[in-house]
């Protein structure tokens, strides 16, 4: 039986809008959606790279990030890089650290981090040292939390990461409600921190359930040289599809940073790692 694809068409309802909008698109008979996001994502100039599974998806992500710090060392000494916490990068990082690179000359942070310390499983900071524990300590490592307060450990963290800009390659991810760095659905202050002129590069930011985070604003992440996003999974799939489509900053924080320069990695495996240990 063959895939069909069903897009659902609705009239503009805002002041000003005219024709149609495309929204809701959706597999029929469980075919694949792909074709529909690809086709979005061309509309901004965004390439979508699929792996067969989570294995592959960290072995081609850990490739390009590598290849891409390799490019910035040999161009200008030197390398930044900003890659996202949470579970799904844990087989990417591995992979990653398995490169040969000058580690020493890798500048590297953080977009986004939990406001915990180190030793905390929610820490992202934790995440990449045990992640990347050959290379962790050779590199020039950029703290966003400091354990003061989130607002003084945002400003201090901004502050440093001045010197950075533009940073050379951010990897990102999303969860499945479309939030991205740390940048959740209709946090009061996520359009100021996602516009192209918001005057800070770190801001205290919380999660959906209320815990004080921090995380790169929109300038810091749009004016990197190169962005790769990471999804796994059908229902993530979807979300970047509808985000994408309803390109509704506050409903879905994804849809403001999915510009080029940007190639997404996507594989249909969601199977998270549980334990970084594993
Ligand atoms: O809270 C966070 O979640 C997102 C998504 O994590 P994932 O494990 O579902 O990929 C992550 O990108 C972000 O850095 C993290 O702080």
């Amino acid at each position: 039986m063959g895939t069909r694809i069903v897009c659902l068409y609705a009239r503009r309802s805002e002041p000003g809008g005219s024709g149609w909008q495309r929204f809701h698109c959706q597999s029929a008979r469980g075919g694949s959606i792909v074709p529909v996001i690809e086709a979005l994502l061309a509309e901004r100039g965004v390439t979508l790279r699929r792996a067969y599974d989570s294995t592959q998806q960290a072995e081609q992500l850990a490739a390009v990030v590598a290849e891409r710090l390799g490019m910035a060392i040999a161009a200008r000494g030197q390398a930044t890089l900003a890659l996202s916490g949470g579970r799904s990068p844990i087989p990417f990082l591995r992979a990653l650290a398995r490169h040969v690179l000058d580690w020493s000359r890798v500048r590297l942070t953080l977009v986004d981090e939990r406001w915990v310390p180190e030793y905390d499983q929610q820490s992202n900071t934790g995440l990449l040292r045990r992640c990347l524990a050959p290379v962790f300590d050779q590199t020039q490592w950029l703290s966003l939390y400091r354990g003061v307060s989130p607002q003084h450990d945002a400003e201090q963290a901004g502050a440093e990461l001045a010197d950075w800009l533009p940073l050379d390659v951010v990897v990102l991810g999303m969860g499945v409600d479309g939030h991205t760095a740390s940048f959740f659905p209709h946090a009061a202050q996520l359009t100021q921190w996602l516009a192209a002129d918001c005057p800070d590069l770190c801001v205290a930011s919380q999660a959906s359930d209320g815990s004080p985070r921090l995380t790169m604003t929109g300038r810091a992440l749009n004016s990197a040289r190169f962005r790769l996003l990471s999804i796994s999974g059908a229902a993530k799939l979807r979300t970047l599809c509808t985000a994408l489509e309803e390109n509704q900053v506050m409903r879905w924080p994804i849809s403001a940073v999915v510009r080029a320069p940007m190639e997404i990695y996507y594989c249909p495996d969601d199977t998270q790692p549980n334990d970084v240990t594993d």
